[in-house]
């Protein structure tokens, strides 16, 4: 297993093509967000938004929708129990994130089986929260697409069988292949296993350990995916290595680092990287 480096941020994040415009950088769709869990989708829509996605799209209770354009008017949102509606956007945006805050209830489950009936192979699906807990529970079958499942350690417990203390990188690998798709198995020192090779993340810390966390990361792989789509695998890499970039240099003055903190300084991390040569140290409050 390799070590994630920074150089995974200059191959992907490049300076804008001025010749552009919001459809260049993507249409994202992402999906979650009960009664219960609002926040959850909230936080990783932020994410997407901060990112640079061109267009994002929320599907949720419309009991949110106040709360998500208050927040972040930057956003659409539709309800995600009008299934014609929701199955439309699936199959037209270049990423679906889909589990957020996603809840287990029935209602929860024919949102995920609407959206998993409707992606394409095009298209990358990135499958966490609440939708890998169900995808193990209801034993569904995969959706169409380039698939990334992010669980923590418990979720991935759920979905591969592999007990907490005995997911070894060789068990661990092994469930990937069976996926066959991109697999991060979220803890502190994350592992990303993937089709092109395995990496484990060398950054982050215990101010990371707050809820919402996954969710933002959720929504930056989301974000990444759909914005730098030559590459999935790199644009997941390079999600995962800023999300806890950044953590690190909040986490030098602040005890802990609230999910939302990461995605506000985005922007200003990417134009950094953007700007930056190999000689050239990143950092973004400097
Ligand atoms: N503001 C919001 O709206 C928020 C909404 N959220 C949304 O809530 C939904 C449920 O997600 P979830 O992760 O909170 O619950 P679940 O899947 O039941 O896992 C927890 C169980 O697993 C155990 N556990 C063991 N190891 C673990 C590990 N490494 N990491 C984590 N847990 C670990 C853990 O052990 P315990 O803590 O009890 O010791 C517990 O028994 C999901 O849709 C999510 O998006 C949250 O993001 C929060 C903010
Ligand atoms: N002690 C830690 N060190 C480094 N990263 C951590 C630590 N605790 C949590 N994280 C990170 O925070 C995120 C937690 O994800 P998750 O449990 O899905 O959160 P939530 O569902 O509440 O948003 C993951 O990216 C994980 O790697
Ligand atoms: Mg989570």
């Amino acid at each position: 297993m390799q070590s994630l480096n920074e150089e995974i941020l200059q191959t992907v994040i490049k300076p804008r093509p001025q010749e552009s415009f919001k459809g260049t950088f993507g249409k994202i769709l992402l999906v979650g967000g009960n009664h219960q869990f609002g926040g959850a989708i909230i936080m990783a829509a932020t994410a997407a938004v901060y990112a640079g996605t061109g267009l994002v799209t929320v599907a949720c209770d419309p009991l949110n929708a106040t709360a998500l354009h208050t927040q972040l008017p930057e956003a659409m949102v539709i309800d995600f129990k009008n299934q014609e509606k929701l199955a439309q956007m699936a199959s037209q945006v270049n990423t679906v994130v889909i589990g957020p805050g996603l809840g287990e209830e029935a209602e929860s489950l024919a949102v995920l089986k609407t959206v998993f009936a409707n992606t394409i192979d095009d298209q990358v699906v990135v499958i966490d929260g609440s939708a890998i807990t169900l995808l193990a529970k209801e034993k569904l079958s995969l959706p169409a697409g380039k698939l990334v499942f992010t669980p923590h350690q418990m979720e991935w417990q759920r979905l591969s069988g592999i007990k907490i203390a005995d997911q070894t990188p060789e068990a661990n690998k092994s469930a990937q292949e069976k996926l066959n798709g991109i697999v991060l198995v979220k803890k502190h020192h994350t592992e990303i296993y993937t089709p092109d090779g395995d990496w484990k993340l060398p950054i982050g810390s215990a101010a990371q350990a707050v809820g919402g966390m996954g969710d933002t990361l959720a929504g930056m792989i989301g974000g990444f995916t759909a914005q730098f789509r030559k590459n999935t695998i790199q644009a997941t890499l390079a999600a995962t290595y800023a999300h806890s970039a950044i953590a690190d240099e909040i986490a030098i003055n602040q005890y802990v680092v609230l999910p939302h903190q990461i995605s506000h300084a985005l922007p200003g991390f990417m134009k950094k990287v953007a700007n930056s040569n190999k000689d050239h140290q990143i950092g973004f409050m400097n």
